[in-house]
């Protein structure tokens, strides 16, 4: 099978998770007020998982009305990935379905939009570059419960997001099922205008309860012929649902349908069913083998954005945006979708380099690097920042150029905050630096300590109070610092002591020290000219004051 993974290679790296581990995760909320919120913790968790961290993305989702068999479906994608894919995938005949929730009876049960909380890594066949599948299900539409909005936003989100969208129907696909894309079509219309490129990748009608296979049989192929005759345009329809057709095909890469047979009374009316295999009919069964497997063939359909295959870490941004423009009372115009899928696309290559930024300096002076000379340090970041900027620029933007660069310019400011705390860091760990407050005020003390004792040599003992007070109040200052510093008290007291210090070796004791050791250079090399280095430098480079 093209979309599988050699046995093989899933024994090494391909199917990493667990069979049987993971758990549905609620990632978008609607609350009682029938907003929208997205539970940022629960989806970073899911993408930042060590096995899908900046690893491509395919997502497959299910929508449609509610009681119709999604989380039931889901259940066997979960098994198929479990299962590494391999020929027995669909288990034991009284092995029970589980996963998803699912349940019997005429109540909605899911609530929301929920994630698989494992990524599962698959190889896509013509790279071989291993991409992380994400499952996804969301709360059914038309129940009693939801406003008309709250079903269009959960439709919309999981069609916005994902890069399989199964458009789960029962018995037949009607106008008003193809009338509710058309939003979508909207949206697709401007971003092709806009960028050129396809908005959306694959788009499935899955038609449950299929009664007519004499008409059109099971499976794609009959799906593709009742999909034809849908999608016929004559000249006695109206022009806004043959555009609607027009549009439809322009806006996804792959338009199909797919024909599944009933699954059996059992399924259906026995409150008993468990999801047993026994309990299923042969012919759902085999379709829904085929139907499963077929998602991953003939490869892996890798989430695009703007043309862009994207990453788990530009799908968190994309996530954002959408549920920004989802949180108003109204359902968004398509201009704004389009906006905020610009927006996110920007916020998505900011990611992109800041986080190639903070990977980079981590190695050169992250927590478990050693000490490095400030100058150094600042000739890595300007080149690490250069190179960041590059990849900011290399992803293709939507939005136009001053959208870009509004974002290129909080990408700046973000690095040299960063930078400033990598400095810090750096400064934390070089021993001499944090003695450098006590033995400033040391040196002041034996100095003055030694003046006021040579003054009194020389019966001059009238002007060493100067001295001796400069010598006292260098000691109370110690004193205070040492406290401070102890019981982490009176921080700004601290710090206080810290740049008066600061200055002293900057002006004072830096100053004398190079003379000292060019005198001394010179001296060895017999007065050999030697050129004078950057008086008054703070030992950063960057000209910059430490407080
Ligand atoms: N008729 C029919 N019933 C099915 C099919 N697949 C699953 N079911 C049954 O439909 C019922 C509902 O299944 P769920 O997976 O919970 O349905 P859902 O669409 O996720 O429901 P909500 O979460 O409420 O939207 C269960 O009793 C399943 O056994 C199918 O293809 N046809």
């Amino acid at each position: 099978m093209s979309g599988r993974i050699p046995t093989e290679e899933i024994m090494n790296t391909s199917f990493s998770s667990t069979p049987g581990t993971g758990q549905p995760i609620q990632i978008i909320d609607i609350t009682e007020d029938h907003k929208f919120k997205l539970n940022e913790n629960n989806l970073q968790q899911i993408l930042s998982h060590p096995k899908a961290r900046l690893k491509k993305v395919s997502i497959i989702s299910v929508a449609g009305a509610f009681r119709k068999g999604k989380s039931f479906l889901l259940d066997f994608f979960l098994r198929y990935l479990n299962r590494n894919g391999r020929e027995d995938w669909l288990g034991a005949d009284d092995e029970p379905l589980t996963g998803f929730h699912w349940k019997g009876g005429s109540e909605r049960d899911t609530t929301g939009i929920l994630m698989w909380s494992e990524p599962f890594i698959l190889r896509r066949n013509d790279t071989k570059e291993e991409i992380a599948v994400l499952l996804m299900d969301t709360q059914g539409a038309f129940d009693s419960q939801s406003t008309v909005k709250d079903c269009a936003t959960v439709f919309a989100l999981s069609l916005m997001i994902s890069s399989i969208h199964v458009y789960n129907i029962t018995q037949n696909l009607q106008e008003d099922d193809l009338q509710h894309l058309h939003l979508f079509t909207e949206y697709g219309k401007i971003a092709l205008e806009d960028s050129h490129e396809t908005p959306f990748q694959r788009l499935t009608f899955l038609i449950r309860d299929w009664s007519f296979p004499y008409e059109y049989s099971y499976g794609y192929e009959g799906g593709q012929a009742l999909l034809d005759k849908r999608f016929q345009i004559n000249s006695k329809q109206h022009q806004e649902l043959t555009e609607l057709r027009i549009n439809l095909k322009k806006c996804f890469n792959t338009l199909n349908c797919y024909l599944m047979p009933h699954p059996g009374l059992r399924v259906c009316t026995s409150p008993e069913f468990d999801g047993k295999l026994k309990d299923i009919e042969l012919d759902f069964k085999n379709y829904v083998k085929k139907f499963v497997e077929a998602q991953f063939q003939p490869n892996l359909t890798v989430k695009q954005i703007n043309g862009r295959e994207i990453t788990t870490l530009e799908l968190f941004e994309y996530f954002r945006a959408y549920c920004r423009i989802f949180e108003a009372d109204e359902l968004p115009e398509p201009k704004s979708m389009l906006l905020a899928t610009a927006e996110a696309n920007n916020l998505a290559a900011k990611a992109i380099a800041k986080e190639f930024y903070m990977n980079a300096m981590e190695q050169h002076c992250g927590g478990d690097r050693p000490y490095m000379h400030p100058h150094h340090l600042q000739a890595s970041n300007v080149q690490i920042m250069e190179e960041a900027i590059k990849k900011f620029d290399l992803v293709p933007k939507m939005g136009g150029e001053s959208l870009s660069l509004k974002y290129l310019d909080e990408l700046k400011s973000e690095m040299n905050d960063l930078y400033e705390s990598y400095v810090k860091h750096n400064d934390s760990k070089n021993i001499f630096a944090f003695s450098r407050t006590a033995t400033s005020l040391i040196a002041v003390m034996v100095l003055t300590y030694l003046m006021s004792g040579l003054l009194e040599w020389f019966w001059l003992g009238s002007f060493s109070f100067l001295f001796n007070f400069v010598f006292w109040t260098c000691f109370f200052l110690l004193g205070a610092w040492i406290y401070v510093k102890y019981s982490g008290e009176y921080k700004e007291i601290g710090e206080y002591i810290d740049g008066l210090a600061d200055i002293l070796w900057r002006r004072v004791y830096q100053p004398i020290y190079e003379q000292f050791v060019q005198h001394a250079i010179r001296a060895m090399l017999s007065y050999a000219p030697i050129q004078d280095g950057p008086s008054g430098s703070n030992g950063r480079g960057d000209g910059k004051k430490r407080n």
